[in-house]
């Protein structure tokens, strides 16, 4: 059966209406999940452990009598990681450590300068006391995700790490536990969806309240994370994922079809485009995917994602190629070029930059070492890949001399006045000499 892509062209008149139609993704907002998860906040912020426990009776199909139930011991988890089969587990191992030695590389350090006067300014970094790691337990399970979000935690210096994980049916991904173990979590609650959230946002008798809840989940965790950002911090709100491919005609077009399926197979919703020079390459890429969608165990999902939201778009050269890119700002842009390096640099908009034709989005996803929490919907416009300064905070530093206080002294109490707040210029005003 022939998969439909949409084919776009920039020779054509209506390209830039096409193109606009083709990102006009937003998550749709739903009148009832909001309702859901504002009752189910509200409850958990006034019954706390009862209403976590009810809801996690209810939704995740458990019939537990208490929150001591649903607590993981540390024992647990290093069962799991020693249960795991050597391969996996050593595979596991390579991630973990490929993505600490990467994260370790972001580390923000604080600085300070003193002035000619003996003033001290600068800047103090602290980690954040706790956070709260949410792993999504419903469909899919994704042990790759805990590294991803745990590891720059644990690199910034957090205190306590938390992580929630439904369960449903009471059943325990073992690789979860595993990778959780390994990435140094502290504590792991059976708990998901927006109580989950409340827990960690409001604090129960047993879920500690953390600072900051990281990490990706439906829309009810997503609905519910948004409603809680102001008393704790957020990450990010993740759409689906994203890959975008740039070619120019070389290399096997079997490569290009699988990356393509690689982030089709997570989603109905997810957007997989080729930006290429070359028509007779989009029809091999249209061939391998005809051949090989067949062989694929998610070739529903997969066929769902591209007929709805794929696209092949054919350009006159490399530097429209690019700038469509840079429009699109894609979550994961792949630079599919017998010779890429020159390109680089001319992307300026995208949440990781795969280079050449030996780098598979997929490395990224679990091994290579950069985060995969990246910024999806064209936010890579204006944000960053999850990383260690997520869970860092700047705090400035002002340490003012006797003679700098009288330098700074006239100057603020000129500002001051002009804004007409005596009481600023006089602090600045008493520790003036005579
Ligand atoms: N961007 C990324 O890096 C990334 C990584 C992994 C997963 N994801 C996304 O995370 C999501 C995971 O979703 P999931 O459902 O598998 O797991 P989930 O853990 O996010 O959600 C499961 C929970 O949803 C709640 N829920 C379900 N139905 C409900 C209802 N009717 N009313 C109230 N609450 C309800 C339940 O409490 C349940 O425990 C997917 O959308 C996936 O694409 C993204
Ligand atoms: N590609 C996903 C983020 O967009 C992350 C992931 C986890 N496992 C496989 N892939
Ligand atoms: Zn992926």
């Amino acid at each position: 059966m022939t998969i439909a892509i949409q084919r776009l062209s920039t020779g054509d008149a209506d390209f830039p209406a096409q193109l606009k139609t083709l990102l006009a993704f937003e998550a749709a907002a739903d009148d009832n999940i909001e309702r859901t998860v504002a009752a189910i906040l509200g409850d958990v912020k006034t019954r706390g452990d009862a209403a976590v426990v009810d809801y996690s009776n209810r939704f995740d199909h458990l019939s537990v009598a208490s929150m001591a139930d649903l607590e993981l011991s540390r024992d647990e988890l290093e069962k799991a990681l020693a249960g795991l089969p050597a391969e996996r587990r050593a595979a596991l191992e390579a991630a973990a450590q490929r993505v600490r030695a990467y994260h370790e590389k972001q580390r923000l350090d604080g600085w300070s300068y003193t002035e000619a006067d003996g003033t001290l300014l600068g800047q103090m970094i602290t980690p954040l006391d706790r956070v709260g790691l949410y792993v999504p337990g419903g469909k899919a399970a994704y042990p790759s995700s805990v590294l991803m979000n745990a590891i720059p935690a644990k690199v910034a210096g957090v205190k306590e790490l938390i992580m929630v994980v439904p369960t449903p049916g009471g059943e325990h991904n073992q690789l979860v536990l595993a990778a959780a173990c390994l990435a140094g979590v502290d504590r792991v609650f059976t708990i998901g969806g927006a109580q989950a959230v409340g827990a960690l946002a409001y604090g129960t008798e047993s879920v500690p309240q953390v600072d900051k809840i990281v990490g990706p989940g439906n829309a009810y965790v997503a609905t519910a994370k948004r409603r809680v950002f102001g008393i704790v911090g957020i990450d990010m709100v993740a759409g689906p994922s994203e890959i975008l491919v740039v070619s120019d005609g070389t290399g096997n077009p079997d490569w290009v079809a699988m990356d393509l399926f690689s982030q089709a197979e997570h989603d109905e919703l997810a957007q997989s485009i080729l930006i290429c020079i070359d028509a007779a390459f989009i029809e091999r890429v249209q061939a391998s995917i005809e051949k090989l969608l067949p062989t694929m165990p998610r070739q529903e999902v997969i066929r769902t994602s591209l007929s709805n939201r794929g696209a092949f778009i054919l350009v006159r050269d490399m530097d429209e190629a690019v700038a469509i890119a840079n429009r699109v700002a894609p979550e994961h842009l792949e630079l599919a070029l017998d010779n890429p390096d020159p390109w680089v640099e001319k992307i300026h908009h995208a949440g990781a930059i795969f280079i050449g034709h030996y780098t598979s989005e997929s490395l990224g996803d679990y091994c290579a070492g950069p985060n995969h929490v990246l910024p999806t919907s064209g936010s890579a416009r204006f944000s960053s890949p999850l990383g260690v300064y997520d869970f860092q905070k700047r705090t400035s530093l002002i340490k003012v001399s006797q003679a700098g206080a009288q330098t700074l002294g006239r100057i603020a109490s000129t500002l001051a006045h002009g804004e007409g707040l005596p009481a600023h210029a006089k602090s600045a005003e008493f520790r003036l000499a005579d």
